[in-house]
């Protein structure tokens, strides 16, 4: 793999297609031994995660549902600051098992404000997959229960992560080049 320029920055090569395709697999089988007669409600945060969530979902096989949501941040009015809402998350959550779908883990502070959203609707419990985590930047106790890779405290692009609006569309994840 060559280096690529997205906008007005170079990336080198990190995980290839081929990496990423044996570590979808290997947590899709994880996920599937462990959700056996759950029927688990999948999470998909958008718009990052459309690819892991896709190919994790295909490479599932037991039964399990599917549902997309973005974030939308806005200043709360409570001490703690921001208050992130979910469009569209439209199935009751009480009693289901849900996985939430996350391309990346970055400082945890999305799916700290979010996760204790969901908690509310009392859902049979909450697990989180995420292709990517950065154990260096994490700044919120947020911990992935199914890790793809932990990766270095730099900015990524592909496979649904874009800098900028670009770069969603390739196939391999590529790092910045400082
Ligand atoms: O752990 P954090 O520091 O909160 O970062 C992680 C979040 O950042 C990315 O989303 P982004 O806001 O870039 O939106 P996008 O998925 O639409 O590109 C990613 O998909 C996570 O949701
Ligand atoms: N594209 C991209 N989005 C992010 N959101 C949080 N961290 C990252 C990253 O490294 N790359």
């Amino acid at each position: 793999m060559e280096r690529i320029t997205v906008h007005d920055k170079n990336f080198v090569p990190y995980l290839t297609a081929a990496d990423i395709e044996v570590k979808v697999k290997e947590l899709a089988a994880r996920i599937s031994a462990d959700y056996v007669d759950k029927r688990p409600l999948f999470l998909a945060v958008l718009n990052g995660s459309f690819l892991f969530a896709a190919d994790v979902f295909r490479n599932l096989t037991i039964e399990a549902e599917i549902s997309f949501i973005k974030l939308a941040s806005y200043k709360g009015t409570t001490s703690s600051g921001n208050v992130i809402t979910a469009i569209g998350l439209e199935e009751p959550l009480f009693e289901r098992h849900i996985i939430l779908l996350e391309d990346i883990i970055d400082t945890g502070k999305t799916l700290h404000e979010f996760i204790p959203q969901l908690a509310h609707q009392q859902p049979a419990s909450i697990r989180i997959a995420a292709l990517l985590t950065k154990p260096d930047a994490l700044k919120y106790p947020v911990h992935a229960d199914y890790e793809g890779f932990a990766i270095p405290n730099k900015f990524v692009v592909g496979y649904g992560l874009d800098y900028d609006g670009l770069g969603r569309n390739i196939p391999a994840i590529y790092q910045v080049e400082l």
